[in-house]
């Protein structure tokens, strides 16, 4: 989802869903265009927003972000149509057949390290991930470099003289420093490719922000908790997760990161928008909370990872950014 004046650039239903009506209650003058890969299900979420928020300005633009060319049509689109974006929101994310890693369930429930365990779901799932048409992999296409594409091709319209922009990065708990490698940043070779993506959001927004705030660009990364959304219906059943509920409402009393709904989620997305970009740490992640009594909060939370290793993956993204321009973007192998 992007804005001018407010507007950011990924999903339709979902946590996207509730940040645009969020938004839109926030403040009725934003100008907002949905980037979204089914134009059936933008135009639905378009309409229900309307619905909401009526006489609000919301625009559709398709974007696949895990294909380059789509990305790169996309960047150019949005040139056309405005003359500056001043929230780029990085929402769009997939974790592909997820399996839940039982052993590892069971012997963590009884372990001193539950509530972490609850809290991010280190080790517990593994995913499958595949090469797309370009020669990426799937995950990190969808999650990493696509967005990374849309905010160099943006780049002329984000953070302008007095005028400075936010990129605002969905990551996740469940990023982890072991899963990422900088010799495999892709996750070729693993099974946890989730986790790698979102550690490799958090370094890039690190990088991003080296290199931009002094041009008015400046970079957020933020977790939404564990929300039940189609991307957790991917792991359990929907029917399950209801089950699961009243333990949830429990659990959440010992994890304030059991956020559950997508307007919980949104909290540290909708905190982000109302703060003056260069007040805001890049070192910290910010993590949408609920307590046990249901209230919401922002925590911030310093991550876990180095500069240096921020920016060799930044060299690595530009490079890989060369040889897609080199190659026209498609059927090359390019890691
Ligand atoms: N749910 C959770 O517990 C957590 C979620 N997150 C992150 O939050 C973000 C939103 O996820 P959530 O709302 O939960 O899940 P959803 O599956 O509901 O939303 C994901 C959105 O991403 C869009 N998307 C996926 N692939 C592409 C693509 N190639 N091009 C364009 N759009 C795409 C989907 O579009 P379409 O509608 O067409 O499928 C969908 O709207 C993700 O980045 C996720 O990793 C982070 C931590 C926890
Ligand atoms: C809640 C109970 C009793 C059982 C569910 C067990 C797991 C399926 C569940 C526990 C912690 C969850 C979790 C996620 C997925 C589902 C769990 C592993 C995420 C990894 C989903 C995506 C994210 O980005 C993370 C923030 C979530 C962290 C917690």
């Amino acid at each position: 989802v992007f804005t001018t004046k407010r507007e950011t650039g990924k999903t339709l239903s979902g946590i996207g869903l509730a940040l645009c009506e969020r938004l839109l209650a926030e403040d009725g003058e934003i100008h907002l265009c949905l980037a979204c890969r089914n134009m059936q299900r933008a135009e639905a979420a378009q309409a229900a927003l309307l619905l909401s928020h009526p006489g609000s300005d919301i625009n559709l633009l398709r974007v696949d972000v895990g294909n380059i060319k789509s990305v790169i049509e996309a960047a150019q689109e949005i040139m056309q149509r405005y003359q500056r974006l001043d929230y780029l929101y990085l929402n769009a994310g997939i974790m592909p057949n997820p399996r839940i890693n039982l052993k590892a369930f069971i012997n963590g429930l009884f372990s001193s390290k539950v509530i972490s365990m609850f809290a991010t779901g280190e080790g517990l799932l593994t995913q499958e991930d595949w090469v797309t048409d370009d020669g990426l992999q799937q995950v990190f296409m969808t999650n990493v470099f696509g967005h990374f594409l849309l905010i160099r091709g943006l780049e002329p319209l984000l953070g302008q003289p007095g005028c400075p922009s936010q990129v605002i990065w969905t990551s996740s708990n469940n990023a982890r420093k072991s899963a990422f490698s900088l010799t495999d940043y892709q996750h070729g070779h693993g099974q946890e490719s989730y986790s790698s993506s979102k550690y490799a959001t958090d370094l890039l927004s690190v990088a991003l922000n080296k290199h931009y705030n002094s041009q008015g660009l400046f970079s957020s990364v933020i977790c939404p908790g564990l929300v039940l959304t189609n991307l957790t219906y991917g792991i359990l059943h929907p029917f399950i997760w209801t089950l699961l509920m009243p333990i949830m409402w429990l659990i959440r009393v010992f994890t304030n990161s059991f956020t559950l709904n997508t307007q919980n989620g949104t909290e540290a997305l909708v905190w982000l928008f109302k703060q003056k970009p260069e007040s805001l740490d890049p070192l910290v992640k910010y993590h949408s909370c609920t307590s046990g009594f249901g209230n919401n909060y922002v925590v911030p939370r310093k991550m876990d990872l180095d500069i240096e290793t921020a920016e060799a993956f930044y060299k690595k993204l530009l490079e890989l950014e060369q040889n897609t321009k080199k190659n026209d973007g498609v059927t090359e192998n390019y890691r």
